[in-house]
């Protein structure tokens, strides 16, 4: 039986990975659930979700052997096979009133199992550099996938909560919101809400923690709130991430018996295309040779603090904090980018456009350009630059 029941998801794989993915804009997003019309909207998930779920899934079984063979990676890869099977179920049933509340059963089931995927998947990374070394390339293809996975994953949940929150019967808690969406999402609001909460954990750890000053700048009117059509809750998660590493810089970098720390700069700006939050921190920096390692999964996954000592759950460092927040920032065509000045600190800007029918979803397609992604090796160098140590060259040049 199971043996049969395999092939024939391989064949449905097979079937649902040959659709590219459909982006939507923030404008569908609010045009369509303005109309909320339940029906259509199952019509469209019902093939859009098989499709998300199987681009990916394919690109699973394109990993290097040694991490699928991880544990972690065999769990992930059983839920998403589950997931898919559960919702391909709905591909031919009549569209009755007790189909409709069975989908948004099974998309609350979905959603559910898949709480925990990022961790899990973080387990399966550590469970391989703790069993194999792990070499460029390896190296090169975990950070492609995960950036693909990561975003795959947020898209399909960005689904999932439009239809129940449209559709589910409970009520949001903001009457004007659409669906997660905030047609007047007031920026400098959710960045004084990420400030505070991460001043609170910074309270808590440090006993004391750097201010904020906000400047807001309107380029295209005069001195009015910048409001975005935007999900709330990704421009929250962002602002709180960078918030967290800006205070800890500050905190570690002027010592914690300081007596008074320079406050995070945050400026907004509204321009025709794009809005920016940028936050400068005064918290010394990092070169610029360690700049990459910041957005590289492999780098930032150590081993989780346990939970009993939960009190001291640091402020900022590893975890997935800053490559999850630049997906998010991406996932509607912006971009968080950061820019350090090592021994003085670090502006992070957040781009996000200002238009929401520019604000596409970005999403991984698994097509012969992915896959050969995963079985070339890496490219020769095309620029020489001085491999010998350092005292080498001074030997040479001093003669
Ligand atoms: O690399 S950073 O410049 C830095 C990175 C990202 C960011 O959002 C803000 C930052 O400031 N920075 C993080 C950190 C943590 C402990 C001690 C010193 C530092 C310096």
């Amino acid at each position: 039986f199971t043996r049969v029941c395999f092939s024939n998801i391989g064949k449905m794989l097979d079937f649902y990975s040959q659709f590219n993915p459909s982006p939507l804009s923030i404008k569908q997003f609010i045009d369509f659930g303005l109309s909320a019309c339940e029906r259509k909207s199952f019509i469209f998930l019902r093939k859009e979700l098989p499709v998300r779920l199987a681009n990916i899934m394919k690109e699973i079984h394109l990993l290097p052997e040694n991490l699928l063979r991880m544990p972690s990676v065999g769990i992930v890869n059983n839920m998403y096979v589950t997931s898919f099977q559960e919702i391909i179920e709905f591909e031919k049933v009549e569209v009755s009133d007790n189909t409709l509340d069975k989908f948004c059963q099974a998309l609350v089931k979905i959603r559910n199992r898949h709480t925990d995927i990022v961790q899990t998947m973080a387990q399966g990374i550590l469970e391989l550099k703790d069993s194999h070394d792990v070499d460029a390339q390896t190296e090169n293809s975990i950070q492609y996938f995960l950036d693909r996975f990561y975003m795959s994953r947020i898209s399909i949940r960005m689904l999932i909560n439009q239809h129940t929150l449209l559709f589910g019967g409970v009520l949001n808690g903001h009457n004007r919101h659409i669906g997660c969406i905030d047609p007047h999402c007031d920026v400098i609001s959710v960045v004084k809400d990420a400030y505070e909460n991460a001043r609170f954990l910074c309270d808590q750890y440090y006993m004391a923690s750097p201010d904020l000053v906000v400047k807001q700048f309107n380029s295209t009117a005069v001195n009015s709130g910048i409001k975005i059509i935007y999900v709330p809750s990704h421009l929250y998660h962002m602002l709180f991430e960078l918030f967290k590493n800006s205070m800890r810089a500050v905190m570690e970098h002027c010592g914690v018996d300081a007596d008074n720390y320079p406050p995070l700069e945050v400026t907004v700006i509204q321009g025709k295309e794009d809005i920016c939050v940028k936050m400068s921190d005064r918290g010394g920096g990092i070169p610029r040779s360690q700049m990459d390692y910041l957005f590289k999964y492999m780098y930032s996954t150590a081993p989780q603090p346990s939970k009993s000592d939960a009190h001291t759950v640091p402020l900022a460092g590893y975890g997935y904090g800053l490559p999850l927040s630049r997906l998010y920032a991406r996932y509607f065509h912006g971009d968080l980018v950061l820019l350090s000045c090592e021994g003085f600190g670090t502006d992070a800007v957040v781009y996000l456009k200002a238009l929401s029918n520019e604000a596409n979803e970005l999403l991984p397609i698994f097509n012969k350009t992915s896959s050969k992604f995963y079985r070339t090796s890496l490219p020769t160098a095309d620029w020489s630059s001085q491999c010998g140590n350092s005292m080498a060259t001074r030997q040479l040049t001093m003669g």
